[in-house]
């Protein structure tokens, strides 16, 4: 079995205090992982070791083939990332942004035009390429942000709460492109509040303080607790770790 990303009791520190606590999964390539877990539960740490942006305290992980601490660079040239905050450059326009991200990748001139335009026909932004991303409504910036974090063709595509503030029918047309991205064997590491939207991910990685609680196939998850959906399960998981009564995951996000 080829794995998109390994991870082997991965922890981190800071100080005295386990952000994340000796976590292991492994993603098969092509498939779209949710990762869930409210506010400060240890999600962005995650991400950034897997990344090679910060070092883990102890254990171990790969990316696409690559171990994030000795392969840093090739992790990242195999890695797109989209933050909540879209990183786009809003006085460049769209095509300049485009371009300013495909030098940044060090994607070669002949290929980052042919690159650009399938990318501008993904993201449904025909039309806008002159537009300044400024000028651009939620759902536009957040599929150029998409365009400008494939432009190098990575393999693992990570999204970190791509979906937050962006009205329904964009998030739905946002979820049909990761979706037939998905197909064409991209893997996917995805971040949201938003629990329908994470039913539509093959796999579920439920963390709380740092501990990863449940890892699964999505329908398993749900199976197993027996529940109707996974805001259910996250509820029921968290009720057992903290014995308080849980009324929504809405709650859950701001729990101390
Ligand atoms: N550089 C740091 N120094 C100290 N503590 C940190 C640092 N980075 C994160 N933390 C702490 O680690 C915990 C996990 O934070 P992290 O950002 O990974 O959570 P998260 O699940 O991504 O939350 P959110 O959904 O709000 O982004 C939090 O308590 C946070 O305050």
């Amino acid at each position: 079995m080829e794995y998109a990303i390994e991870v082997n009791n991965l922890s981190k520190k800071f100080g005295a205090f386990t952000a994340v606590n000796d976590i292991s999964f492994n993603i098969e390539k092509g498939k779209i992982f949710g990762f869930l877990g409210p506010n400060g539960s240890g999600k962005s740490t995650t991400i950034r070791m897997l990344c090679g942006v910060i070092s883990p305290t102890s254990g171990s992980a790969k990316v696409m083939g690559y171990d994030i601490v000795k392969d840093t660079e090739l992790v990242r040239k195999n890695i797109g990332y989209m933050s909540q905050k879209f990183s786009l450059y809003e006085d460049l326009t769209v095509e300049q942004n485009l371009n300013f991200y495909s030098q940044i990748y060090s994607v070669p001139k002949e290929i980052a035009i042919e690159r650009k335009k399938e990318l501008i026909t993904m993201a449904n932004l025909e039309g806008k390429e002159k537009s300044y991303a400024g000028t651009l409504s939620g759902g536009w910036k957040q599929r150029l942000a998409l365009g400008c974090a494939l432009i190098h063709k990575p393999q693992l595509l990570i999204l970190d709460e791509p979906t937050g503030g962006v009205d329904p029918v964009s998030r739905r047309t946002f979820w049909e492109i990761i979706n037939s991205l998905s197909r064409q064997g991209i893997t996917v590491l995805v971040t949201t509040h938003y629990m329908d939207e994470a039913e539509s991910c093959d796999v579920i990685g439920m963390i709380f303080n740092g501990e990863l609680m449940e890892f699964a196939p999505t329908n398993d998850i749900i199976a197993k607790y027996n529940a109707n959906n996974l805001e259910d399960v996250f509820i029921t998981i968290v009720e057992n770790v903290t014995h308080k009564k849980v009324n929504s995951y809405k709650e859950m996000k701001f729990l101390e």
